[in-house]
């Protein structure tokens, strides 16, 4: 069994409009292709929650802050297809660049806020990319639910944000981050990784752990992230972009944790940049 493959907006519409027909419920799960098991998860939750499930694969050239990261992004087309059949996956839709972006195309979603700060302070622009595509990716589908992997932590933020501010009918759900057995969390950009790197890779999830326990145990924020800045340095990560402690509802800055709280980082290991994030469970009174 093959995944069949629909590449434009027509095709994708006449397919979905036969479902509807049948009063299928629509999942959709936005990719950026070169799939592995964190998005597997997705796609299995997808299934569980819904009666079709789409994949969508387009490497969306808006949200890449420089011409090399998107020319070196992996494209494995074939090998994420057939990733995708066994699961039962029903549809994915590659589009083609101009049916997501068609000559003249002048318009961009931006999201205020929650878009501010964190990877949206080192990567200007990213988030409108990101919530640009993922408007039109949902308009395109006219899916009912979406999913997104909580590794991309404020990427969940802001999307629901967008799909709640634009009134957009799709509920969204946020699904637990996948690792390797030593931690390392899942991302397409791990293959960048050389041996050397790999061997350090899963010290950062080490380092938000340990932080995250004294958070838990009252600990102030401003020196403890000092310090695991200062780890995550030392463990060999060539730079820092940010270790902050933010709230979990609203990912608004917090000092203590006082309330349920995430623990984010973001770091360039050689030419790998790096993400993650950790639940901190609140501060007892
Ligand atoms: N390890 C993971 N666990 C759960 N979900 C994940 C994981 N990695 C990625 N995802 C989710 O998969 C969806 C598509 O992400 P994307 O295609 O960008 O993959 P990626 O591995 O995050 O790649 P990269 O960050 O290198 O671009 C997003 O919702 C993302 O959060
Ligand atoms: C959500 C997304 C598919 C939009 O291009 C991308 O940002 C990603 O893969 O996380
Ligand atoms: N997983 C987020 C996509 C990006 O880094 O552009």
């Amino acid at each position: 069994m093959s995944v069949p493959i629909v590449r434009t907006l027509a095709d994708l519409r006449s397919v979905v409009a036969g479902w509807r027909k049948d009063k299928a419920r629509i999942a959709v799960v936005p990719t950026m292709g070169a799939l592995h098991e964190g998005h597997l998860s997705l796609v299995r939750a997808a299934l569980a929650r819904a009666d079709r499930v789409i994949v969508t694969l387009f490497v969306n050239p808006k949200q890449f802050n420089s011409a090399a990261d998107l020319a070196a992004y992996p494209r494995t087309e074939e090998e994420d297809a057939d990733k995708l059949a066994p699961l039962g996956a029903h549809l994915l839709y590659v589009p083609d660049g101009s049916e997501i972006y068609p000559p003249g195309f002048a318009t961009t979603v931006s999201v205020t806020g929650v878009s501010e700060g964190l990877c949206g302070a080192k990567r200007p622009g990213h988030f409108d990319g990101v919530a640009t595509v993922v408007a039109k990716l949902f308009l395109q589908t006219g899916a009912d639910i979406a999913f997104f992997g909580e590794k991309d932590l404020q990427q969940l933020h802001v999307v629901r944000r967008m799909a709640s501010d634009l009134d957009l009918p799709i509920e969204i759900v946020g699904c637990p981050t996948v690792r390797e057995a030593d931690g390392l969390a899942l991302s397409s950009r791990n293959v960048r990784l050389s041996a050397g790197e790999r061997a350090i890779a899963p010290k950062l999830v080490a380092i938000l752990d340990e932080a995250a326990r004294s958070l838990s145990a009252g600990a102030p924020a401003a020196s403890l992230l000092q310090a695991a800045n200062r780890s995550i340095l030392a463990a060999g990560f060539r730079e820092v972009e940010y270790v902050e402690l933010r709230s979990a509802a609203d990912l608004a800055p917090l000092e203590l944790a006082d309330r349920p709280a995430r623990l984010l980082a973001a770091a360039w290991l050689g030419q790998t940049r790096l993400i993650d994030n950790v639940v901190v469970q609140p501060a007892a009174e």
